[in-house]
């Protein structure tokens, strides 16, 4: 089949790990007869360089017409005047917005060969797979008003937590359904201690319960859910959280699988249905970290974040499920024979670069 696939590298590490992630493409392309045809926009803070904006016109019409985003990250300090009209990070939340990306989809696994790349103790990751579901058009990231102003005493800042009802039900919906596909049980996190939105986030959760019967709903406080994601992993099969405590809650996670360069993530309108016929809305793939500007330029980034998100991408934008799962197995297997980039080199295995990685992540699929 043929498929065409927008790429959009960003910044930092971002055309490091992208760059493999196209590479294993290919390689699928290859062993399974299809041809994927790619187009690249600019994205994030090369943009605003280069444009004066960090989401091109060019971009966003890349994004409309296509099977499937690949995106990698963007930002950095050369961007991160406080001050500055525009941030690169600007283009990606556009990005999911306009194309009504509400659920992102964080599966956090840990993998046994890497069980001693993680600093948690061993015996806590065993059995360690869960998705953390995040809400991604909403809450804080968006709701007005959100704005900086001067006043006669001082500075002033405001962000706004604000959530619709149909909002928080849609993607609580996204979290009972995938529970109900896997170990059945959902967490719903919230601040219904302080907060109005938490309040009616945890009222909406108990009520949208009663249509999934088979999925047992716990409630867990934000804060207590930090800890618990540390002290008891396992216990957790999907987690569904609103789009602040979604994203950080997700970078704690990564530490149980090695590093934040291992888990990928998918941004979606709502799940495919299983029969998918027809055209799929378009969907974004990324990994869930950013440009790590500490890294960026030496080549040791970790690209499998990325590439487990193609492998996303197959499964629920192209219906390629064998695909995907070749790519799962092919990483699974480099990282039984001891291929390690250094983030994820703790126990001692074979340190490679981004593209020894890639090369033999793609030699195996
Ligand atoms: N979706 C996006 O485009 C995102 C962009 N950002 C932006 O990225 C920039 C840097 O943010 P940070 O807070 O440093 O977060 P980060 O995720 O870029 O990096 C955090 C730490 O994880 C490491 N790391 C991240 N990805 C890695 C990989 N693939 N392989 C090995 N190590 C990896 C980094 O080296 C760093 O030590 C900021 O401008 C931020 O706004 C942050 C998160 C998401
Ligand atoms: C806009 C992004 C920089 C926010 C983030 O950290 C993320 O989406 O993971
Ligand atoms: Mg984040």
């Amino acid at each position: 089949m043929n498929f065409s696939i927008t790429v959009l590298p960003g910044d930092g590490i971002g055309p490091e790990v992208v760059s493999e992630a196209v590479k294993v493409m290919n390689a699928v392309g290859n062993r399974f007869g299809h041809s994927f045809g790619t187009t690249y926009g600019r994205v994030g803070g090369n943009a605003i360089d280069d444009f004066g904006t960090p989401l091109p016109d060019d971009t966003v019409e890349m994004c409309r017409d296509t099977d499937g985003i690949l995106f990698g990250a963007v930002g950095g300090p050369k961007w991160d005047d406080p001050r500055a009209k525009t941030r690169p990070e600007d283009g990606i939340l556009a990005i999911r917005k306009s194309l009504g990306l509400f659920a992102n989809l964080r599966p956090v696994k840990v993998y046994p060969q890497l069980i001693n790349s993680s600093p948690i103790k061993p015996h806590l990751l065993e059995g360690v797979d869960m998705i953390i579901v995040r809400e991604l058009t909403g809450g804080l990231y968006f709701a007005k008003p959100k704005k900086r102003w001067d006043t006669s005493r001082g500075r002033r800042g405001v962000d706004t937590l604000k959530y619709t009802e149909q909002e928080i039900e849609r993607i609580i919906r996204v979290g009972f359904e995938l529970a109900q596909g896997r170990r059945k049980r959902l967490t719903s996190v919230d601040k219904a201690n302080v907060l109005e939105t938490g309040r009616l986030w945890r009222e909406i959760a108990t009520e949208v319960a009663d249509d999934y019967p088979d999925v047992e709903l716990e409630h867990v406080l934000v804060d207590a859910a930090a800890m618990q994601l540390i002290s008891n992993p396992a216990h957790f099969d999907v987690i569904v959280a609103e789009n602040t405590f979604g994203d950080i809650l997700t970078d704690e996670a990564s530490v149980l699988a090695g590093s934040m360069g291992m888990l990928p993530s998918a941004s979606l309108s709502g799940l495919p249905k299983p029969s998918g016929r027809g055209k799929r809305p378009v969907s974004l793939y990324e990994p869930i970290h950013g440009s790590a500007p500490d890294i960026a330029g030496q080549g040791i980034a970790n690209p499998i974040g990325t590439i487990l998100s193609l492998a996303s991408m197959l499964r629920y934008s192209l219906g390629l499920e064998a695909e995907a799962q070749a790519i799962e197995q092919s990483v699974e297997g480099v990282l039984a024979e001891g291929y390690r980039t250094p983030d994820i080199a703790g126990d001692g295995g074979e340190v490679c670069k981004t593209t020894e990685m890639g090369d033999v992540i793609a030699g195996r699929v």
